[in-house]
């Protein structure tokens, strides 16, 4: 459904990824795992296309445009919090992106908005300022937003950050359901365990991609050390 060949990502002189080959698919769940610093961000955000400067190739589906089918969860921290938008408004903004900005929203958006606002059970939330949200209460409703927009492709950048170990679960069973529905779900994660128990796709990197395929394939132990080494720290300080 979406993939990248040989793509390779550089700020200024520093290399962020390189030569990157990966794959993900129609209804399956991945994770993208890696130390900080591994180029993880780099990668869906190039997928995003909020990255347009890069070498190699970002390839959908025929059919498919960044535009028309990602729903994007970025890093919460990236985010203006202050902005004076109440929950629902947040959430009604993953239809105003699909509809353009000149169309009200009509009935049909609003019962979506509701059902993605209950999803993740920040509903009675709706009419609270986003400023006055807890971090983990934030996180709901930048998945509220995603599931509101619909699209087939879920990118997610460390979603469960700042939730609680019982929210984590019921988020995961979440995203979980949707990639069963058919949808292709991309998730950046620092969390091993619960990869390997709910994705059935990991991508291991450290700026280039070090192993891809099922947690049985990929977790073997020369991949984790060849992923979290410490050598990573050395072109950190390139
Ligand atoms: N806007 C930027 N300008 C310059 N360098 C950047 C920028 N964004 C990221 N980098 C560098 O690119 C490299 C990859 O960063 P990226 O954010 O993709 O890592 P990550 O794997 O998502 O890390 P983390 O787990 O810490 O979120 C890092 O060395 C980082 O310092």
């Amino acid at each position: 459904m979406l993939g990248v060949n040989h793509l390779t990502v550089a700020y200024g002189p520093q290399i962020a990824l390189e030569d990157a080959t990966v794959r993900f698919e129609a209804g399956r769940f991945s994770a993208i795992i890696g130390p900080n610093g591994a180029g993880k961000s780099t990668l869906l955000r190039t997928l995003v296309g909020l990255l347009p400067d890069h070498a190699g190739a970002v390839q959908f589906d025929p059919g498919h445009t960044a535009r028309n089918c990602i729903s994007y969860v970025p890093q919460q921290q990236t985010l203006d919090w202050g902005f004076p938008v109440t929950v629902w408004d947040v959430a009604m903004m993953g239809r105003t992106g699909r509809l353009g900005w000149l169309r009200f929203p009509g009935r049909k958006d609003r019962e979506i908005v509701e059902g993605a606002l209950k999803e993740t059970g920040v509903y009675d939330l709706r009419s609270r300022h986003i400023g006055a949200l807890s971090g983990g209460q934030r996180q709901r409703v930048l998945l509220a937003r995603m599931l509101a927009r619909r699209g087939h492709l879920l990118l997610l950048d460390e979603p469960l950050t700042g939730v609680d170990a019982a929210t984590q679960e019921s988020l995961m069973a979440l995203l979980r359901a949707e990639a069963d529905r058919g949808r292709a779900v991309v998730m950046v994660t620092h969390d091993l365990e619960q990869a390997r128990r709910w994705c059935d796709h990991l991508v291991l990197i450290n700026r280039r991609v070090i192993a891809s395929g099922t947690p049985d394939e990929v977790y073997t132990p020369q991949n984790i050390e060849r992923t979290f080494s410490s050598s990573h720290l050395g072109h950190m300080h390139e």
